[in-house]
């Protein structure tokens, strides 16, 4: 026999979890700045949900207005927030038309719909509109997390947010199977108590698995910092010399690589005669020129002042003097634009393939460096062998 104190301690906990959570939430965003945009609308979507559930339960002490309309209202509006937080960890412009018109549609259906008698309409709308929006997210978050990294934020995070939508779906369809009891959650029934656990344990790890995600971004941001040059956004040595020397691991099972060697040419002119901060707009210019000529697999790094370093896998001299022809001509063709005067930019490169005999990723680099002096010997703006 279930006892209505069973029902409304649920209620009751699932209304408590969903304020601490949003105070957390809160406390992320602004306190610690992790995700501030995802952390925010998780508050939001906790909040709306816990505000919801406690209108919901307090049916008879209040104006209906509040504890059956309101309610519906921001249930679904709770579900709209938890969708886009979701989405937003990983995106910082999450998609939200869609979301956006469905909840205004049910939105609008509910403020249309009568509540006076059959309240399995305003239920269907709600629910419908719940699972709707929840599936929807968990299955962009899903499509989400696979294309970024399956290893480390493995496609099944998205699992809480299509479960909570199918269990939106079972309260919905509930409405069908038993047609003459009015939807009310306080009810002492089998199907409501399973709902409220299930609703209880849900809540608690969809709250749970998002701080995981934010966490994994943070982490993969200070690892980001941790690898990249602050100037240009390249590799910076460590992280080049990391990946230099995996590839090499590769060479002894087969899988070759060539490096270029990039240097930019009288580059001490250019900071002497425009500024320092001329020649750092150079650096980062050439970069950006150069990002379309590499491939996904491909490491550009920069081992330091105005020299870099490009690791093509899988490439032979031939293909590197390919790449690397391509990169001059397109250093040679953007001169840098400072103080409406046009200064015209170079490097010289020097390229190499690993070879089997080649005792670590020092020794290729070494070779391409000799074959970048010689260009430089050769009057610069060339590409060497
Ligand atoms: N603006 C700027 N300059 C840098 C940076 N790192 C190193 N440099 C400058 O780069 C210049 C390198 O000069 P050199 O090694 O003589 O080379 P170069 O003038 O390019 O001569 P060649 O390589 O022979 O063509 C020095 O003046 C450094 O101070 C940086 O991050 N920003």
């Amino acid at each position: 026999m279930i006892s209505p104190a069973q029902t409304l301690t649920l209620l009751a906990a699932i209304i408590m979890v969903g304020a601490i959570a949003s105070l957390v939430w809160v406390s992320l965003a602004w306190a610690a700045r992790v995700t501030p945009r995802a952390s925010l609308l998780m508050a939001g979507a906790n909040l709306a949900s816990a505000a919801s559930l406690a209108l919901h339960a307090l049916r008879g002490k209040l104006p209906d207005l509040l504890t059956y309309r309101l309610s519906d209202l921001l249930a679904v509006l709770s579900f709209a927030l938890l969708g886009t937080a979701a989405q937003a960890v990983y995106n910082r412009h999450p998609p939200w038309r869609a979301t956006a018109i469905t909840a205004a549609a049910a939105g609008a259906l509910l403020t249309l719909l009568p509540y006076d008698g059959d309240l399995r309409w305003p239920a269907r709308v709600v629910n419908a509109s719940c699972a709707l929006l929840t599936l929807a997210a968990g299955t962009a978050v899903w499509r989400q997390l696979r294309a970024i990294d399956v290893r480390r934020t493995p496609a099944r995070l998205a699992l809480p947010l299509l479960l909570i939508g199918a269990l939106m779906a079972a309260r919905g369809l509930e409405t069908f199977v038993n047609p003459g009891r009015t939807p009310d959650m306080r009810l002492p029934t089998p199907f409501n108590l399973a709902f409220l656990w299930a609703a209880l344990v849900l809540t608690l790890v969809q709250n749970s698995t998002l701080a995981f995600l934010v966490l994994m971004r943070l982490i993969q941001r200070i690892e980001r910092l941790l690898e990249r040059d602050a100037l240009t956004d390249t590799l910076n040595r460590r992280a080049f010399d990391c990946a230099l020397a995996d590839a090499h691991a590769w060479l002894k099972r087969g899988r070759g690589y060539a490096l270029v060697m990039i240097d930019m040419d009288r580059f001490k002119q250019l900071n002497d005669t425009l500024g320092h901060a001329a020649g750092d707009a150079a650096l980062r210019q050439m970069v950006r020129e150069l990002q379309p000529c590499l491939r996904e697999v491909d490491r550009f790094g920069r081992l330091g002042g105005e020299e870099f370093c490009v690791l093509l896998p899988d490439t032979d001299i031939a293909g590197a003097a390919l790449v690397a022809e391509r990169m001059r001509a397109l250093v040679e063709a953007a001169p840098l634009r400072w103080l409406e005067q046009d200064w015209p930019l170079s490097a010289s490169f020097g390229i190499t393939e690993a070879e089997r005999g080649d005792a670590d990723g020092g020794t290729v680099m070494a070779r391409a460096d000799a074959a970048m002096y010689r260009a430089k010997g050769q009057g610069r703006n060339v590409v060497q062998p």
